[in-house]
């Protein structure tokens, strides 16, 4: 979907805590984030950056505050929000036994998606249009993280939940995220510890 059909998005956090037991991570996090203006999460190692990303796919429940996805007119419900967003995380485990394209033919069925081309056409996106049939036990580490992407930008999500999305990648595949990260049509959330990748985006928060 090009910018132009694209209803306008509005993610907004406001006054996030979360606790793990006894430990406070995230402590009063508001935040607001529109197509086009991507927004950076930086902090050291610990501070709870994949924490706010996870929070704001609804992955995980805070402890106190609330996120709220306005897609056009519509504001989206907690349960639906999954759909909206494509979440770019480390902690995805992929299946080894399946192959990359089996991989997205299958979050396809499980997301309700049917068109068989977007699966070809996102892989191709993500450099692995000729590695489509091959198991995900044969990717390299960097392959595997692309494939990640590929998983997050299959269902063409108004939201972009990016998390560490360079970490493993080549410098084709930082140009990759450069290019997601610079779409004017998404809103786009970047947790990253690399200055060059924070630096992608026009807006920054900081969590300690
Ligand atoms: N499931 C969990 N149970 C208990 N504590 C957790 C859990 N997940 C994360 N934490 C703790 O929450 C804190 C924040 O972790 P998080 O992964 O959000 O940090 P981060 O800023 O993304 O770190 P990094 O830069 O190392 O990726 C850490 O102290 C971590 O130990």
């Amino acid at each position: 979907m090009n910018g132009e059909t694209r209803p306008k998005v509005r993610l907004r956090g406001r006054d996030i805590t979360m606790h793990y037991g006894f430990r406070a991570i995230l402590r009063g996090i508001s935040l607001e984030v529109r197509e086009g203006t991507p927004l950076s999460v930086t902090g050291p190692n610990g501070s709870g950056k994949s924490t706010l990303v996870k929070v704001l796919a609804g992955v995980l429940t805070p402890t106190g505050g609330s996120v709220d996805l306005t897609v056009g007119e519509t504001l989206v419900s907690a349960d639906e929000r999954a759909h909206r967003v494509g979440l770019v995380t480390p902690d995805l485990a992929l299946y080894p036994q399946l192959s990359a394209r089996e991989t997205l033919d299958f979050l396809a069925r499980v997301r309700g998606l049917t068109p068989e081309a977007d699966v070809l056409s996102t892989l191709a996106r993500v450099g692995l249009g000729d590695r489509a049939d091959d198991y995900v036990s044969t990717f390299s580490t960097g392959m595997r993280q692309r494939l990640r992407i590929a998983t997050a930008l299959l269902h063409d999500p108004p939201v972009l939940l990016l998390d560490e999305p360079g970490a493993t990648l080549d410098a084709s595949g930082r140009d990759l995220v450069a290019s997601l990260v610079r779409e004017p049509s998404r809103a786009v959330v970047l947790a990253t510890n690399d200055p060059e990748e924070a630096a992608l985006c026009a807006d920054q928060i900081s969590v300690v």
